[in-house]
């Protein structure tokens, strides 16, 4: 994590190669949101080392034949992630600088502004597509973003925007050349609360959301039955298996 002088803590998601959302790399998420919080930064910008991926969205070698209790941390250290995030009171902003699929998504829609990068890259949750399916608060946090309907249509489908597509239905807000350019479009977002007292920005921002915040919080451990219940079952297992072995095939070529 870096935070820069103009007090913006710039976090830079570095888990070679495409950041997937592992045990690890989520608690590590949870302790620089904590951090951001306690430094009072002005403001915190989500980014990516990798030059082509922003996240791969969660590991799929957590969810594959896990082992009971990891799984279980897991879920729930993830349902921490996003608390933190969706929930923070600092403003957050994504500089989407590659792919940001299924959980990439997630993290991307949590934060209050998306600038992605121009290219060949997409953005959506995939999760029907796998077989599995995406739980409430990463369709929530869709909803929260782009018009219900399309929201639908892209959830039941498992779609992957492309940036003009994203760009076109509200699912990022601006696009930039290069990931300076990202940051400087996210410091720019940031720096509009410049002269709005934090406390009321925050308590509004906690109002705005709290409605979907509060089916999380009051629901969690339904929520992990669900995933733990879904994941252990033989069709999920399958599915993961043979979406495995299709992105191994498609990486050794
Ligand atoms: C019941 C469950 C409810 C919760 C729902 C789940 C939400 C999720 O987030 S599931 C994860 C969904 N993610 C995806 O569908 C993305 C899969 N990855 C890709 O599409 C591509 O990797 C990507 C476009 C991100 C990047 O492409 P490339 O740059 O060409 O990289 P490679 O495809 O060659 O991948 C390199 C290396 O990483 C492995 N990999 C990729 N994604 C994941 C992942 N999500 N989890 C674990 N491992 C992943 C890939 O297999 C390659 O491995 P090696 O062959 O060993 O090099």
């Amino acid at each position: 994590m870096a935070v820069d002088n103009d007090g913006i803590a710039v976090v830079t998601l570095q888990r070679p190669p495409v950041n997937s959302l592992n045990l690890d790399l989520l608690q590590a998420m949870n302790n620089t949101f904590d951090d951001v919080a306690k430094n009072k930064s002005k403001g915190m910008i989500l980014t990516s080392a990798s030059p082509t991926v922003f996240s791969a969205g969660l590991d799929i070698m957590e969810m594959y034949k896990p082992d009971p209790k990891r799984v279980e941390t897991f879920w729930v250290t993830l349902q921490d992630m996003w608390l933190k995030l969706f929930g923070a009171s600092f403003p957050t902003a994504a500089a989407i600088n590659g792919h940001a699929p299924a959980g990439g998504c997630l993290i991307a829609t949590s934060c209050e502004y998306r600038v992605m990068l121009s290219g060949k890259f997409t953005i959506g949750l995939n999760e029907t597509a796998l077989g599995i399916v995406a739980p409430t608060w990463f369709q929530d946090s869709l909803r929260h973003t782009i018009p219900t309907r399309q929201a639908e249509i892209a959830l039941t489908t498992g779609k992957m925007f492309t940036v003009d597509e994203a760009l076109k239905v509200g699912l990022i807000d601006e696009t930039a050349a290069d990931k300076a350019e990202a940051i400087e479009k996210c410091k720019k977002f940031i720096k509009r609360f410049d002269k709005i007292p934090s406390l009321a920005r925050g308590m509004t921002k906690q109002i705005f959301r709290q409605e979907v915040l509060k089916k999380l919080l009051t629901n969690r451990q339904a929520d992990t039955k669900q995933f733990l219940d879904l994941v252990n079952q033989p069709k999920v297992q399958q599915s993961l298996e043979l979406y495995l072995a299709m992105l191994k095939q498609k990486s050794q070529k």
